[in-house]
């Protein structure tokens, strides 16, 4: 018999559960036990997915909390909005892990969710409960946690590139602005007006302008890095590619500081995390060279003539924005290195 972590995946049908399969594949001390959906319980997953044929040929599994508490240790949640605020409780008091991939349980006032969510939040212990899995910052709190909830795909980008610079003081919180454009697997695999061929392809969209449901959630973050209340502009862009995420974002600087000052702050406060690469003095990352890795890359200029810092960080929106990190979640959860199964080079070009 297996001795493998058992894993559920619920919302394995979409973008996030897929990518779930697929770099739980090759993990060395977890494997998928149950594929589940709302939707299509009964069919081969393969039917759906067919670069799954021969890998994945079992049926999917309906979401039958009794079921999969019978068949799993860790269940993974990549569903929309609204769906884990229901069914994370049952499940955990049935003893079961769980690693929220949605942001049910992202924000912990119920009232900030519901404006920005607009949908009623999950109950108050809950959101309490779970631990948000920004790895390279609340790690130590993963290590103890049973309940991950998974950081938003924006947010992990914009916060990994903002947290040591707001942290130490060298920028002023109040005057960052972030410019962040995604691929347009970040929506989902749904098809809709906004993001089919013929709308996105050679267009650049601006949307949910001072609206988007990620603004509380890194404006959490930095608060509670900052040590008081911050409030940032977010803008979010479509582009047209499949995967990745760019966070441009620009702040004032305090104190006397060059670029590479910036790089060796960085350097210093991401040491051991092999997930974060800081580049060298006249580099800036781009998408392409994280795609399909758990990397989150991070280039900085500082303009001595206006006073401000660029802060460039990019991600693959599907790894460390939503699977990659969940399964690094899950790593730490188990006391394993936060790598295992991770060890991705990118896929270039
Ligand atoms: N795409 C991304 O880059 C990222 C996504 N996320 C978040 O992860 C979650 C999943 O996103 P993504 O995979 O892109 O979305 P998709 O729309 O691609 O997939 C969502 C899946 O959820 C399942 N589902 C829908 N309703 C229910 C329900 N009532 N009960 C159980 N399952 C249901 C659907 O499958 P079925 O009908 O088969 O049940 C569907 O395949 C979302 O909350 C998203 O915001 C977070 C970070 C990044
Ligand atoms: C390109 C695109 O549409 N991206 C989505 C990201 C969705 C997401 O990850 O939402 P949660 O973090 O709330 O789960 C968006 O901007 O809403």
């Amino acid at each position: 018999m297996s001795t493998k972590l058992k894993i559920a995946i619920i919302g394995s049908t979409g973008y996030g559960g897929v990518e779930l399969i697929r770099l739980l594949a090759s993990h060395p001390l977890a494997e998928v036990t149950s594929v589940i959906s709302s939707s299509s319980a009964g069919t081969p997953i393969a039917e759906g997915y067919p670069h799954l044929t021969g890998i994945r040929e079992e049926l999917l599994d309906d979401v039958e909390p009794d079921a999969i508490k019978a068949k799993a240790d860790v269940v993974f949640l990549a569903t929309p909005p609204g769906v884990a605020a229901k069914l994370a409780p049952e499940l955990l008091e049935a003893g079961l892990k769980i690693i929220d991939l949605s942001g049910d349980f992202r924000l912990k006032s119920a009232e900030l969710y519901k404006q920005w969510y607009n949908k009623e939040a999950a109950e108050e212990a809950y959101l309490q409960q779970a631990v948000f899995g920004l790895a390279e910052i609340y790690g130590d709190q993963v290590l103890d946690a049973s309940f991950i909830s998974n950081p938003g795909c924006y947010p992990t980008a914009t916060l990994l590139g903002l947290i040591p610079a707001v942290k130490e003081g060298w920028i002023d919180p109040s005057t960052i602005i972030i410019d962040a454009k995604s691929g347009v697997s970040g929506a989902g695999r749904g098809a809709s007006l906004g993001t089919h061929y013929s709308e996105l392809n050679e267009n650049l969209k601006a949307y949910k302008l001072n609206k988007h449901q990620h603004i509380p959630e890194i404006e959490m973050v930095l608060s509670d890095v900052a040590t008081k209340p911050v409030v940032t502009t977010f803008t979010t862009h479509l582009v047209p590619m499949t995967r990745g995420i760019m966070s441009t974002m620009y702040a004032s600087v305090q104190g006397e500081r060059s670029t590479n000052d910036f790089i060796e702050l960085y350097r210093s406060y991401y040491e051991g995390r092999r997930f974060v690469r800081i580049r060298p003095e006249g580099q800036w990352p781009a998408t392409k060279e994280v795609w399909g890795s758990n990397y989150c890359d991070i280039g900085f200029a500082v303009d001595q003539r206006t006073g401000r810092v660029t802060i460039v960080s990019v991600i693959d929106n599907l790894v460390k924005g939503a699977a990659g990190q969940a399964i690094q979640n899950m790593n730490l959860m188990m006391g394993w290195d936060e790598t295992l199964g991770l060890q991705f080079v990118p896929a270039y070009p």
